[in-house]
């Protein structure tokens, strides 16, 4: 694995069941990740914690259920986070950026053009950001809930080599060790199938969110964006180097060979469409089995208000949808051309280019499908 990684600690390492803050543990992996980035890595930490590090101090006896009462203990909990993590970087002489996202800040192209933007500058002035879900305002709809997604999607963002999901446990077992006690480790994963989805169970204690399932589930992302990840316990002086050389105590997931790009990722996975466009036979045909772009003669018409830039669905005369890409085309210049030949659609309006979609922008529905069936 490089150099630029994304390191993730969830709340059970960092926090005790009956709530607060661990100061002592919060030092111990701010050392560990100086360490690494005195020898040259670029480290981001995505880190959980804010609520469980919060509740007590707002009053709640345990962990609060509701959502309002998760978000105030979030709002005071992720000030005591940082608090935290300033002390003990600037122990090391490292300066720590606070970054707050939310799901819509990765759908949103613009939006995670400008977190990317931010993060590389802080990566540039040798600082550490340090990621948290925006707790305080991600409602119910677009909340990740648990940070192991968010790290995948932070990693894919900055192209990270290593993603390293930091837990309680020394990585992923056949079963959860604290129920079936002959579960066990396995030691590399290179596919993620059913089987291995049935063995994660969710989390192991009352701080922890997600458990063994969302860390598989970030797998399936950072491996899809060319991640290799770790999930396991970094617990002793050293042993996040060692995660990183290739000998840590837990499981490492290979990433997918056929990588998609950056952009294809977004595309296919992050984004939120605007329309849909209806094509004929012919275009379907183009599309799915000839790897060719979408032009105006295999069109019917536009669905819905939608500008040059904006994801859209292609789907076929009988609804069926086909996969989703980049539209070069606002839906009203789509409606002017439906069915004409390139030529004679480059006459009649204004565009860049006769692709409506480009082949290196559009990512077909039985990959996305494939992606999503374990949702
Ligand atoms: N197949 C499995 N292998 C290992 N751990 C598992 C498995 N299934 C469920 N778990 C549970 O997942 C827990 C880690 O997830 P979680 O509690 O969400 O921690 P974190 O706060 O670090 O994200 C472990 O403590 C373990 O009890
Ligand atoms: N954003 C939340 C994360 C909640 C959580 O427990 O996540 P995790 O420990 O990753 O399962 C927080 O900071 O409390």
């Amino acid at each position: 694995m490089g150099k630029r990684i994304v390191v993730k600690i969830g709340s059970s390492s960092l926090t005790a069941e009956e709530g607060g803050l661990n100061r002592l543990q919060v030092r111990f992996f701010a050392d560990e990740i100086a360490r690494l980035h005195a020898s040259g890595y670029q480290v981001l930490l995505v880190t959980s914690g804010a609520i469980a590090a919060g509740f007590r101090r707002l009053g709640y006896a345990t962990r609060p259920k509701l959502v309002h009462e998760k978000q105030a203990a979030a709002a005071v909990g992720q000030a005591l986070l940082m608090q935290a993590y300033q002390e003990a970087f600037n122990a090391s002489g490292i300066t720590a950026a606070q970054i707050l996202l939310t799901r819509p800040d990765f759908s949103n192209r613009g939006r995670s053009q400008n977190a990317t933007r931010t993060i590389e500058e802080l990566l540039k002035q040798f600082a550490v950001p340090i990621i948290n879900e925006n707790d305080t305002v991600a409602v119910d709809e677009i909340k990740f809930g648990e940070n192991d997604s968010l790290s995948a999607l932070v990693a894919n963002l900055v192209k990270a080599d290593g993603l390293y999901i930091l837990t309680d446990m020394d990585g992923v077992y056949t079963g959860d060790p604290r129920k079936v006690p002959d579960a066990k480790r396995l030691e590399r994963i290179e596919v993620l199938s059913d089987e291995l989805y049935q063995m994660a169970g969710g989390a192991g204690s009352s701080v922890g969110t997600g458990g063994m399932r969302s860390k598989i589930e970030a797998a399936r992302i950072a491996m899809q964006g060319g991640v290799p990840l770790f999930v396991g316990r970094v617990s002793e002086p050293g042993d996040l180097a060692e995660a990183v050389a290739g000998t840590g105590k837990g499981t490492y997931f290979a990433s997918s060979l056929q990588s998609l790009s950056a952009k294809k990722h977004w595309v296919g996975f992050l984004s939120v469409p605007q329309g849909r466009i209806v094509v004929d036979a012919g275009a379907e045909n183009a599309l799915l089995n000839r790897g060719r772009s979408l032009l105006p003669a295999g069109i019917l018409r536009a669905e819905g208000d939608f500008h040059p830039g904006e994801v859209v669905e292609v789907v076929n005369a009988d609804g069926r949808i086909l996969g989703r890409g980049v539209t070069h085309y606002a839906a009203w210049q789509i409606t002017a051309v439906a069915g004409l030949s390139s030529e004679e659609a480059l006459k009649r309006i204004e565009v860049p280019r006769a692709e409506v979609i480009h082949r290196d922008e559009w990512v077909g529905s039985s990959l996305i499908k494939e992606a999503s069936s374990h949702e």
